[in-house]
């Protein structure tokens, strides 16, 4: 039961399954997406275009070696469509593209923030001050990922983030669904106190 109501509240739920049969993924992410839609949410689906377009999910969530965002923008003109970042070189990238009016993305995620143990072969974490440093090339909305527990939301949020993206914070706690509302309780005060 908690682990169903694990996102309750969240605005954006992602199904990120590395281990999954495809037939079995599929059907979470037919579930996923019959939650999020009674739940008001957003639903995207890690790596797998065919997943999301199978599910109906609102989006597709790539890294810097998935599927390249432009040849699923061709394929799926109205998904939702983010990518990480994981060096300013590659938010620089997006800045260009931007200017060029080549820019497919939705929205980016800068990370991994804090050392993290969800992903082998990240590089160094880049810390808060990153946030500030790549959002300043790419003006789409972006969220940050890696590491990150309830105490940082307030760095993170003076740092410049809006959208804040977890997985062990929740998937570890012992009750999902609090620790869900905990953070969201928390990101929504620190976003009150710094924009008013
Ligand atoms: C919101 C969000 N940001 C970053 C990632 C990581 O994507 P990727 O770099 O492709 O790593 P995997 O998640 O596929 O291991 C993400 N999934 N979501
Ligand atoms: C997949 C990924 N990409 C950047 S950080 C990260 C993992 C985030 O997981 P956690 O919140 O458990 O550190
Ligand atoms: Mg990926």
């Amino acid at each position: 039961m908690a682990r169903q109501r694990a996102g309750r509240g969240a605005k954006i739920v992602q199904l990120r399954d590395k281990d999954s049969s495809d037939r079995r993924l599929l059907e979470k992410a037919r579930y996923f997406r019959r939650r999020t839609t009674e739940a008001g949410a957003l639903f995207l689906v890690n790596d797998r275009l065919d997943i999301a377009l199978m599910s109906g999910a609102d989006g597709l969530h790539v890294g810097q070696n998935d599927l390249p965002p432009e040849e699923i923008r061709r394929l799926a003109p109205d998904l939702v469509i983010g990518q990480s970042c994981n060096t300013e070189e590659q938010a620089r990238r997006l800045g260009q593209q931007e200017q060029r009016s080549e820019l497919v993305l939705s929205y980016y995620n800068i990370g991994p923030i804090y050392p993290t143990g969800t992903k082998d072969g990240l590089a160094e974490f880049i810390g808060p001050e990153a946030i500030e440093a790549y959002s300043r090339h790419c003006s789409l909305p972006f969220t940050v990922m890696g590491g990150i527990k309830e105490h940082h939301v307030e760095d993170l949020v003076r740092a410049g983030a809006r959208r804040i993206a977890v997985v062990t914070a929740v998937t570890d706690a012992e009750d999902m669904a609090a620790e869900t509302a905990r953070l969201i309780s928390r990101i929504t005060t620190a976003l009150e106190e710094r924009d008013g």
